[in-house]
């Protein structure tokens, strides 16, 4: 059983793909470049949101880049509300791995301020005991800093803890820790991608983290009544 257990955010707990999808089409349409489909949006995500316009603008300058980058941090405060959800399910485990003591944290590549706001937003009943978005001057993922962070402050060790993440990137910043890794394919990697990297376990309904995570217990809102 783990004590520990790490979620990316994006892909993983949130449905967050419409809400980025707008605001970078809002940013692009500002600097008159074509938009992008939700389709393509997806593929741009996961590495933070200066790779995601540089994915959504190839070809541009790095000025044309800083400029739309700008401009979708300015707009994402206003888009994600109305296009954010929680994944179906995602609250029932959270609660259930609570109430089983486990630690709860968040690493995600989302700016720390987006990242610490949605977290307290749509987990108002604050499961989470240290929440880390992406911050200047730390590398991340899939460079292991965060989760030595997250291991440090929260003070658990590495054959306890696991990273929960929809990514190929979620995968390896695990491998890059030392710490066993869950792939969840609801996401926005392919399960294609997510196998060839070689996650530890992975989950292809919300309940299954359950299942996988705590093997011997049977969560109490799958118990029939
Ligand atoms: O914003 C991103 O690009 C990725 O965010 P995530 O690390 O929570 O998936």
């Amino acid at each position: 059983m783990y004590s520990h257990i790490i979620f990316d955010l994006d892909g993983t707990l949130i449905e967050s793909l419409p809400g980025i999808a707008a605001a970078l089409n809002t940013a692009l349409a500002a600097s008159k470049l074509p938009t992008h489909s939700i389709e393509d949006v997806r593929t741009f995500i996961g590495d933070g949101s200066l790779t995601l316009c540089e994915r959504a603008a190839p070809d541009q300058s790095s000025e044309t880049i800083h400029v739309i980058h700008e401009t979708f941090l300015a707009e994402y405060p206003k888009a994600w509300k109305s296009g954010t959800t929680v994944f179906a399910g995602i609250h029932e485990v959270i609660s259930e791995l609570k109430g089983m003591g486990c630690t709860l944290s968040i690493l995600s590549n989302k700016v720390h301020e987006f990242t610490t706001e949605m977290a307290d937003y749509f987990f108002p009943e604050k499961p989470f005991d240290l929440v880390l978005g992406q911050r200047e001057g730390i590398a991340k993922k899939p460079d292991p800093s965060g989760i030595h962070e997250l291991l440090g402050e929260l003070d658990k060790s590495s054959s306890n803890s696991i990273l929960v993440g929809d990514s190929t990137i979620d995968v390896i910043t695990a491998r890059n820790a030392g710490i066993k890794s869950l792939a969840v394919t609801w996401g926005y990697h392919d399960k294609s991608a997510l196998k060839a990297v070689s996650p530890t376990l992975t989950a292809h309904k919300v309940p299954q983290i359950l299942e996988l995570l705590t093997p011997t217990q049977v969560p109490s809102f799958r118990q029939p009544a």
